[in-house]
């Protein structure tokens, strides 16, 4: 049977636990909103394939527990993640601030070239809001990270933060793929001179009549 894709990728969801991770993944990946919150245990994940420049691209998205006892499980799902999208809830200063050790974390044991965003959920909840957007713009600039407030709850944001992820990812790989290609070009070009030059000096050495 024909692949359903093109390329794969995975992603991961970091937070404090009740930021709307699993609320965000599955207005994401099945348009649906539960206002209900049943804390994820360990890590879960759920598929979706978008298309992006003409590619199909499957992504794996793991949402990985806010609760500080399960840490030991979701670190070990760093490694593997190419994008990762960090949580805050603008209702709650506390999971702004925790932000920073999310980033810690990361920075330990995720790959060098993994691709991150900010995310500022709940944005619906303007009331009780405790996080302004310009201190989560600036927080994102710190880090060199891309920045949406999105809500879960009214979908607001939600495929953009998604897909601007994984448009990263696939940017960066584009370049890891051409950085290659270039460096077999350069390789290719100077096996070509020297062979060209190893001819030249055949030829003068038979031509010579001494
Ligand atoms: N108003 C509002 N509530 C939200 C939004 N997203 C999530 N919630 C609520 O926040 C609570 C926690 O959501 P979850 O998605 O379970 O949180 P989580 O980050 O996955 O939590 P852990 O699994 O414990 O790490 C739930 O009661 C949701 O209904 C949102 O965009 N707006």
């Amino acid at each position: 049977m024909a692949k359903q894709y093109d390329v794969l990728f995975r992603l991961l969801l970091l937070g404090d636990s009740g930021v709307g991770k699993t609320c965000m993944l599955r207005r994401f990946t099945e348009g649906e909103f539960d206002p209900s919150h049943i804390s994820t245990i360990g890590v879960d994940f759920k598929m979706k394939t978008i298309e992006i420049d003409g590619l199909r691209v499957r992504v794996q998205i793991w949402d990985t527990a806010g609760q500080e006892r399960y840490q030991t499980i979701t670190k070990q799902y760093y490694r593997r993640a190419q994008g990762i999208i960090f949580v805050y809830d603008i209702t709650d200063r506390a999971s702004f601030q925790h932000i920073a050790k999310w980033a810690g974390d990361v920075d330990e044991n995720a790959p060098d070239d993994v691709q991150t965003i900010l995310v500022g959920n709940k944005a619906d909840e303007e009331c009780s809001r405790q996080v302004t957007k310009e201190q989560g713009q600036k927080l994102a600039e710190t880090y060199g990270m891309e920045f949406f407030e999105a809500s879960a709850s009214t979908s607001s944001n939600i495929s953009e933060s998604f897909i601007r992820v994984t448009e990263l990812v696939l940017q960066a790989q584009k370049r890891d793929v051409d950085n290659l290609l270039g460096s077999l070009d350069s390789y290719l070009d100077q096996v070509a001179l020297q062979e060209e030059k190893s001819s030249q000096d055949n030829h003068t050495q038979r031509t010579c009549a001494c």
